[in-house]
């Protein structure tokens, strides 16, 4: 970090110079400011031209880029977190609280959580991105989709024990992140807060105002950052926090992603390193990174920074195997696609298909947008792509475990949590009072939008063409 020549493209010499220092001192590898809420993210900065050390950070409105440059002058002196490396924390005032927030998808606990799971994510305006003209026809549209996606996710998680094991995985995560700080000094209290099921990040909020928390680290457990996830977790606190005074004055710290981090590029590298040995023959062994995908449109259109740091992530981890004499071939290819619109190329299951006519006969599947064992991981590489590649002339079929509770993981997210909290500002937040809100409270309104829309959903139904996009595409 410390030889990285980051470039604010957009800001003023002044706030290089301070975002720059800011980050040094912490060691942070991520700004921590809210990302902007109009979901129009925009890419402005790249670090050098090589792809490892690429460092990508949006542009923080005005008033982020001075909290961030009060800051660096300002807390410094209540946590201070040693310059070298050591992560302990050497000085904390007895009167602070801290409160750790880890953001994540949630997934349903049983069959019957499905449907509205899924209605969930599908009303996330991050996840299905109308038009503002076409916004009143989330809700009915989130209706139709997850009613019609229902019962190929039911079959899906009835595969896999009848429901998510999302969130005892994060309960444990949260439990050993809490004695990781522990033994590095500091006390804090951790939430877990799910986007699209219970315990909801709103959920979390409530608990951290009624234990007073004083200051506030976010951590999203997904390391590299899309609009579709960390991002929509984001908005739903930026907006709570402009409506809540108790978060105007709450020094917090959005940790945006962090798949750069040592500590996480070296425990994937041990997880690779150990099962490639698994393997009869491990120096062929292809390694087969396979991330969540996101469609073309987030990234060309929106600035979504998800697929530029999944490259930099995989050719972190490469760099790391070469460095402990691994060598083997790799690809990254992207899983999971919904709906009828051009996702992340290249895709799994085709590349799968095509590494078999090669000839390929042994490939290692290397989950890395996320941490925890989930359904994709599960269901979807360990059921659906290791037929799909014994099927297309693949003989040797292994897949990587996802970290979970890798003890070298925590200890780097506790010694991340730490390195934020310096970092962590109080931003004065406008409460808003324009009409925007509003609407979604007026019922009337609210009820003519949803009639208004269900019709219009409805007579898709009815729209072959539409309707057989969906169907191919097996939404
Ligand atoms: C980095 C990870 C993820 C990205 C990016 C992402 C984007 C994204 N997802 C959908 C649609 C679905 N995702 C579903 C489940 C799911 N998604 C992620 C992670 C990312 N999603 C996880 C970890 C999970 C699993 C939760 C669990 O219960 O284990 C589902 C539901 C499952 C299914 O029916 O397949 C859907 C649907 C979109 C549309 C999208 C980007 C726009
Ligand atoms: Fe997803």
């Amino acid at each position: 970090m410390d030889s990285m020549q980051t470039k604010l493209l957009s800001s003023k010499p002044t706030n290089l110079h301070i975002c720059h220092q800011f980050t040094n001192l912490c060691r942070i590898k991520t700004c921590a400011f809210p990302v902007r809420d109009d979901r129009s993210f925009k890419l402005v900065s790249h670090q050098n031209d090589s792809p490892a050390s690429q460092n990508l950070i949006y542009l923080p409105q005005r008033r982020h880029r001075h909290a961030i440059a009060t800051n660096a002058h300002s807390s410094a002196h209540t946590y201070i977190v040693d310059k070298c490396g050591s992560d302990q924390v050497h000085s904390i005032t007895k009167q602070e609280r801290v409160g750790v927030l880890l953001l994540n998808l949630g997934g349903p606990d049983n069959l019957d959580d499905v449907q509205p799971f899924l209605y969930n994510l599908f009303a996330d305006p991050d996840i299905i991105r109308l038009p503002r003209l076409f916004k009143f026809l989330q809700k009915p549209l989130a209706k139709l989709i997850s009613v019609l996606r229902a019962s190929k996710s039911k079959e899906a998680y009835a595969s896999i024990g009848g429901g998510s094991p999302l969130l005892r995985i994060t309960n444990e995560q949260a439990e050993a992140l809490k004695k990781a700080l522990q033994e590095k000094q500091l006390h804090a209290d951790i939430y877990v807060g799910m986007r699209y099921w219970h315990p909801f990040t709103e959920e979390a909020i409530d608990q951290i105002k009624k234990d007073h928390i004083t200051k506030l680290v976010i951590l999203p457990l997904y390391p590299q950052f899309s609009i579709s996830t960390s991002g929509s977790s984001i908005r739903v606190l930026n907006d709570i926090f402009r409506e809540d005074g108790y978060f105007e004055g709450l020094p917090i710290s959005i940790i945006e992603s962090w798949y750069q981090r040592d500590g996480y590029i070296k425990s994937m590298a041990d997880l690779i390193q150990r099962e490639l040995l698994s393997f009869p023959n491990s120096d062929e062994v292809m390694i087969f990174f396979s991330a969540h995908g996101v469609p073309v449109s987030y990234v060309e259109e929106a600035g979504d920074p998800y697929k530029a740091q999944m490259e930099d992530c995989v050719s972190l981890i490469i760099h790391e195997l070469k460095s402990r004499g691994v060598k083997n071939s790799h690809v990254l290819a992207y899983q999971s696609r919904v709906g009828p619109v051009q996702w992340l190329k290249p895709y799994t299951d085709e590349l799968i298909v095509e590494l078999g006519q090669q000839g390929v006969k042994s490939l290692l599947a290397v989950p890395i947008s996320f941490v925890s064992e989930h359904i994709e991981t599960l269901e979807e590489i360990d059921m659906e792509y290791k037929e799909l590649a014994l099927e297309s002339g693949i003989e040797n079929w292994g897949r990587v475990p996802a970290l979970n509770c890798t003890s070298s993981f925590i200890s780097d997210l506790a010694s991340l949590v730490i390195e934020a909290l310096p970092t962590a500002t109080a931003v004065a937040r406008a409460r808003n009072n324009n009409g925007n809100d509003k609407d979604e409270s007026d019922i009337m309104q609210y009820v003519v939008k949803m009639l208004f829309g269900s019709v219009i959903a409805f007579f898709l139904l009815f729209f072959p063409r539409f309707l057989s996009l969906f169907r191919n595409s097996s939404l």
